[in-house]
């Protein structure tokens, strides 16, 4: 260890950060100093930052017995030995010839994660040799967005975590130091990892005005996530309503940052603008700051204010001029050390408990507040703490829009019960009769007997486990035959807990690989989406056009997602009266359909529940026309015989080779899956469904011939009284339409403005009537100026009722102030 010789001629190690600073300073050049030392401009940022924690005091709380403190903290998942990682800096290497290898490892023993710099002076892959704790990778996005994918795929295969897109650097900050000293790097410090060409790096103020993108715009996360499937972080935000912004775009986390003062001068201290960047994320993802953290209570000081972590900016590189790795390393056990200090007499036992602290020359929370007066025999137990989650540690599904789409919906039906609901894709519960499913039971179990089942074998059928593909998949196989064409053994049938564990299992089972693309027609039933987003399975919308899906634009999907070097694994689609649009597939886009999936190797999920409660006669579903076993059939028996049973089934005849050349069926696979989900679907659930079969010898279109009656009527009704209200020569001036599905239990309607959850609000509020908005149902943007009607849980004069409450609404929308005008997104 290189230390300054002390008065009585020993060598100790630095004792503070500020030590490390003023002997790095003497170790290296005026001007590689003031590189890494100097902020932008008169740096006035630069001492904000610092001053902000000096403004700091914590309050020591005594005598709460916290004893042992443990700084260690979770991440993204991961567990960080406390809660501060390296922040990227570039070129770790104009400090030592070691450069990011000697940060890395000496990270790695501390237990705390390093970002790595875009400008790193040594390969990912010499880095991530050397390291033993988390990397993640700063992203810096160049006008040539192939230089900065193929940055990301290198740091990717070097096994980087996750992504930091640096926002706050649309060009250099005018650095007057480097200015001044004409600050260029010496030949041979250059960016390890990326291209050598003709790019000049000697200036990095110069190469900054050339190579980065100035013009981004959020849309750039998207971008990220269709060339990653890592977190992402965004590192640069300053206020309150750009986090909002940042988590809308769906970011895995920010971080608090001015640069280390090096950007915009005058911007606030980070610390300051900390406290309401925490309220409005609301531990929606992780949040980290940096900037001025120069001892171990400033992070503590952070972490009171809300802050998850901290990253350390220039005091690394100072370690590192000091003594390599071992400088590094002394830097982080000092930080460390300190941390835990402040941590102990602080009374803070847990990072979790940091919250509980004072800010900035702030007063105690009221947690904290001393008890007062009161005897200690009267005083209250202190309540045991609570366990508390934070979101951002849960998987990321959780926090993904879709599964969240029914929330507000929910939430207005609550709160407006009088409302008329074309919300629900609900059966009409007219047709159910409480005491019909005791019968269907009884049937069963008569059935049973009839085969030659002993009382025991059918008690044992009805109160035990049962197997894991379902018990009735004798009688769905000849209801499938009867009624749909389609030629299923019961052994290619798994049944399931409605056709949502369907597709569970399916997507479960047939994406292998995090390169494998679920297409979907889009506007798409959530439940699928929802199922790909559980399971990370990305999702490639194909967009329906105004009459329904066009085959060619599947292929165009496919064709697109081959060139990014993905594979299309399968297609979902509702061939019949789709739910959300109503659209049907004609018998010519059905054959068209088979044949791209034969051409391209693709499986295509069918999921097509309102065929039979759908008046006349249904076109041939795409199993029945599969002769090449391209297509897994998802059923449900919600609609035609009822959802409480939540009883469906999957026909998955696709033969499956084992390495030894064994084969078993797709089916058999989905079981082993389900064994692991639901283990076996109710029996009692089985048990009414068969007995409904029963009693219809599986003709489910004779047993469903009134509903679908009914249904056929509302849908009629509907759309007459849409014709009433909105004549053609009225909806074509006022910019509406809607289309006419053939059956089903939906249809959409083309409004003129946006139909958000605010006009939703609207319609309820004042007009007493709900619908969905459409753009719930799209993947990615589209559907803005689109509703969803569902008539089918309804009366006709309900429907009446409401259509004539939704006119007056269009109209009032129609004649809002500037209500009428362009959205970003598409319209359908
Ligand atoms: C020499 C130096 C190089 C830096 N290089 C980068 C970089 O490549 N990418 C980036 O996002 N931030 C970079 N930063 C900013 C840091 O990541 C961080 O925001 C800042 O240094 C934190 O402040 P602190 O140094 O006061 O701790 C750099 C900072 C310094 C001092």
């Amino acid at each position: 260890m290189t230390g300054r010789t002390t008065p009585s001629g020993a060598s100790r190690p630095p004792l503070s950060l500020d030590e490390y600073a003023e002997r790095a300073r003497t170790r290296l050049t005026p001007a590689v100093w003031d590189f890494i030392e100097g902020g932008a401009g008169e740096e006035r940022t630069l001492a904000a930052n610092r001053a902000a924690f000096d403004r700091t005091r914590l309050s020591p709380r005594v005598l709460t017995g916290a004893g042992e403190c443990d700084p260690s903290t979770t991440i993204l998942g991961r567990r960080w030995a406390a809660p501060v990682a390296v922040a990227p800096m570039a070129y770790h290497t104009l400090m030592h010839s070691d450069g990011e290898t000697a940060t890395a490892r000496a990270a790695g023993a501390a237990g705390l994660p390093l970002v790595v710099s875009t400008f790193a002076g040594r390969t990912f892959a010499e880095i991530a040799a050397a390291a033993t704790s988390p990397l993640w990778l700063q992203v810096y996005c160049f006008r040539d967005r192939a230089t900065t994918r193929r940055l990301i795929e290198h740091a990717e295969a070097a096994g980087i975590e996750a992504l930091v897109l640096t926002v706050d650097t649309p060009r250099l900050g005018r650095r007057l130091r480097d200015l001044r000293n004409d600050f260029r790097l010496p030949p041979h410090i250059t960016p390890a990892n990326l291209p050598a060409d003709d790019a000049d790096y000697s200036s990095p103020s110069e190469h900054g005005r050339t190579g980065l993108d100035p013009a981004l715009d959020w849309s750039v996360i998207d971008w990220l996530r269709s060339v990653s499937r890592l977190p992402v972080l965004v590192k640069g935000v300053m206020t309150a309503e750009d986090a909002r912004r940042a988590i809308a775009a769906g970011v895995d986390g920010i971080v608090v940052s001015n640069h280390g003062g090096r950007q915009l001068d005058g911007a606030p201290a980070t610390l300051d603008v900390l406290a309401p960047i925490a309220a409005a994320v609301d531990g929606r993802c992780a949040l980290i700051l940096d900037g001025g953290v120069r001892r171990g209570r400033d992070v503590l000081g952070a972490l009171a204010l809300g802050a998850d972590a901290v990253l350390l900016g220039r005091p690394v590189l100072h370690g590192l001029a000091v003594a390599g790795g071992v400088g590094v390393a002394g830097v982080l056990d000092l930080v460390l050390d300190e941390l835990s200090e402040a941590m102990t007499l602080t009374g803070t036992a847990t990072v979790a408990d940091a919250s509980l602290l004072t800010g900035p020359e702030g007063t105690s929370p009221a947690r904290h507040r001393p008890s007062g007066g009161t005897p200690r025999h009267d005083r209250p137990r202190p309540p045991e703490p609570t366990a508390e989650l934070h979101k951002r540690d849960l998987h990321r599904s959780v926090s993904d829009p879709v599964l969240d789409t029914m929330n507000f919906l929910n939430e207005i039906t609550g709160r407006f019960p009088d409302v008329v609901s074309f919300a629900p894709g609900r059966p009409y519960e007219e047709f159910f009769d409480k005491d019909e499913i005791l019968d269907h039971i009884r049937r069963y179990l008569d059935h049973l007997a009839a085969g030659g089942a002993s009382d025991e074998a059918i008690r044992t059928a009805l109160y035990q486990y049962g197997p894991t593909a379902g018990q009735i998949r004798g009688l769905i196989s000849d209801s499938l035959r009867a009624d749909e064409g389609i030629d299923a053994p019961p052994g290619a049938i798994v049944v399931t807990v409605g056709a949502q564990e369907g597709m569970l299992l399916a997507l479960r089972a047939l994406f292998a690989d995090p390169g494998d693309v679920l297409l979907v027609a889009s506007p798409c039933y959530v439940g699928i989406t929802g199922a790909a987003s559980l399971l990370g399975v990305p999702v490639h919308p194909v967009e329906e056009r105004a009459d329904g899906l066009d085959v060619a634009d599947v292929e165009a999907a496919v064709l697109a997602e081959r060139a990014r070097g993905r594979r299309p694994r399968a297609f979902y689609v509702v061939p019949d009266h789709s739910n959300p649009s109503g659209n049907t597939m004609s018998r010519r886009a059905r054959e068209e359909l088979l044949e791209l999936a034969a051409r391209h190797d693709l499986l295509i999920l069918e999921d097509s529940p309102y065929r039979l409660v759908s008046p006349g006669v249904q076109l041939p579903t795409l199993k029945s026309m599969d002769h090449a076993r391209r297509v897994i059939h998802l059923g449900s028996y919600s609609k035609s015989v009822f959802p409480s049973a939540r009883v469906g089934f999957v026909v998955a005849d696709q033969p499956v080779r084992d390495p030894s050349g064994a084969e078993s069926l797709l089916a058999d696979e989905l079981a082993k899956i389900k064994s692991m989900v639901t283990v076996n679907t109710p029996a009692l659930s089985q048990a009414a469904v068969a007995g409904a079969l029963l009693a219809c010898g599986g003709r489910l279109t004779e047993r469903n011939a009134v509903p679908a009656k009914h249904y056929g009527e509302a849908l009629r009704v509907t759309l007459e009284q849409l014709d009433r209200h909105f004549p053609e020569d009225v909806r074509d001036r006022l910019g509406i339409g809607w289309n006419r599905p053939s059956g089903g239990f939906f249809l959409t309607v083309r409004v003129p403005f946006p139909a958000d959850n605010a006009a939703l609000l609207r319609s309820a509020e004042d007009h007493g009537v709900i619908w969905t908005p459409m753009a719930y149902f799209y993947p990615g943007p589209g559907g803005e100026r689109s509703i969803r009607l569902s008539f089918s849980y309804l009366s006709p004069a309900e429907i009446e009722d409401g259509i004539a409450r939704l006119a007056a609404f269009l109209q009032a929308e129609i004649e809002r102030p500037g209500a009428t005008g362009p959205t970003s997104g598409r319209d359908t």
